[in-house]
């Protein structure tokens, strides 16, 4: 008789085989990591629950890794040989053992010994904490210079730690206490989320695309940072609303619950593909008011949105940006950011901004926010807004609620959310309104 699948221990030739083929799309070819995973995975029909989640988690959290692991062998070594100084370093395994089991030179993992006491010697603070949090020095410099040290390595501790499984309940379809009791009956174990009215954090590893309750729309799987943009845009029923970088709609679909499906909603973003997704989603989500419109990315995108011009209650600008707050998910993101990429995103960010700002009517609301932490991409473009736009800080308790604003620190019109204070990714957002 075959024993039950979860006591099976995964096999490791198998698992390190794709470990080191999924590492290599991601570091050689360039792949997003969960790209490159849910491409290998998918073709391996027979691997069995457990090993598919192994081999997620070896890449990840070698790509988590990766600026420690080099730094203590000095250089830049093999995949291979990285995979096995991650054995190692996670205590899954001795020297020897990892370099039989990845076919490397146990002499190339010479640099693991004494591995701790050797960073903890490093003289110059900011290297250490690079690579102590494996983070690029330019990362680390930036927190740094604008949080503290002490602020940043906390922050850096949760990047590196798994994100919880945040939903939000659609309430077109139940709310909050009818998905938990809905989840419950599906074995899932949630618990609210500490600010969002919508939210539920599951217990556990779970495959929630694969639940009867997501797949006819009870909820959706998002941060609960984004969840509270979209709380902070006061979309109501009946109002003309555009979510003006909207991608596979993700805010959008929170907007049309606020909306009840009732009011024309805007789906405007510059790739065709992610409003596609978006326009599926919303069909599992029964929401019917949205709209979607391929804008160009280029000033030429006046004329595609000219019939909106000053008619919008309220607009989002869910901004292109670094994604320096989404770290703790998109391990590999951090060795693909350039140093100057934020300054490159509020160019960028600035010019979007002065196009969207147009479509607000007259005391309508315009919601600036991104998945960014820091000043150029946060603070510096909600100055822009002001100085150059001639908008006005409408402030977010009115919307966030004056209990919750409080407890978020929300500071007049614009919130920073982190991930070591909140629990939600890192965040931006900033409310005004159009002069009358
Ligand atoms: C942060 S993502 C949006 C995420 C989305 N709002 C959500 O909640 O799922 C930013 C989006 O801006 C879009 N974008 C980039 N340049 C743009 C432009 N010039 N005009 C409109 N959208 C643009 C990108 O395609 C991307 O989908």
């Amino acid at each position: 008789m075959s024993k039950p699948h979860r006591l099976r221990p995964p096999r490791n030739d198998l698992v390190d085989a794709l470990v080191l083929e999924v590492h290599g799309l991601v570091h050689d070819q360039g792949w997003l990591a969960d790209r490159a995973l849910e491409r290998v995975l998918r073709r391996e029909r027979k691997l069995w629950a457990n090993e598919r989640r192994t081999v997620a988690e070896a890449v990840y959290g070698i790509l988590r890794s990766q600026g420690q692991l080099d730094w203590l062998l000095g250089g830049k070594p093999d995949l291979a040989t990285r995979y096995a100084a991650w054995l190692v370093r996670t205590g899954g395994a001795t020297v020897p053992e990892a370099a039989r089991r990845v076919a490397v030179q146990a002499s190339a993992l010479a640099g693991l010994e004494g591995g701790d006491a050797r960073i903890a010697a490093i003289a110059d603070p900011m290297e250490k904490l690079a690579v102590e949090a494996s983070l690029p020095r330019w990362i680390v410099e930036r927190l740094v210079a604008e949080r503290g040290e002490e602020e940043a390595r906390a922050l850096a501790k949760v990047v590196n730690a798994r994100a919880p499984l945040t939903v939000r309940a659609n309430l077109l379809v139940n709310d909050r206490e009818k998905l938990r009791a809905r989840l419950a009956e599906e074995g899932v174990g949630a618990e609210p989320t500490r600010f969002s009215p919508w939210g539920l954090v599951l217990d556990g590893h779970q495959n929630a695309f694969a639940l009867a309750s997501f797949q006819d729309g009870g909820f959706e799987i998002q941060d609960e940072g984004s969840q509270l943009i979209a709380l902070a845009c006061g979309a109501r029923p009946g109002k003309l609303v555009v979510d003006a970088c909207s991608g596979a709609g993700g805010k959008a679909l929170a907007l049309a619950a606020e909306m009840h499906n009732k009011g024309d909603l805007f789906a405007l973003d510059s790739d065709p593909g992610r409003l596609d997704e978006g326009k599926r989603r919303a069909r599992r989500a029964h929401v019917h008011n949205l709209r979607t419109r391929p804008v160009p990315a280029g000033p030429e995108a006046a004329a595609a949105i000219a019939d909106l011009e000053g008619r919008a209650d309220v607009v989002l600008v869910d901004a292109p940006c670094s994604g320096l707050g989404t770290l703790r998910r998109k391990p590999d993101a951090r060795w693909r950011l350039k140093p100057d990429d934020p300054e490159r995103f509020a160019v960028l960010q600035k010019e979007l901004l002065g196009r969207f700002a147009a479509l607000v009517k007259p005391g309508g609301r315009l919601v600036y926010a991104t998945c960014a932490m820091g000043r150029t991409e946060n603070a510096d473009v909600a100055e822009h807004a002001e100085k150059v736009l001639g908008l006005l800080p409408a402030p977010l308790a009115p919307l966030l609620g004056a209990e919750r604003a409080a407890a978020l620190g929300v500071e007049g019109n614009r919130l920073e959310l982190f991930p070591h204070k909140h629990g939600t990714d890192g965040f931006f957002m900033a409310a005004f309104t159009r002069p009358k």
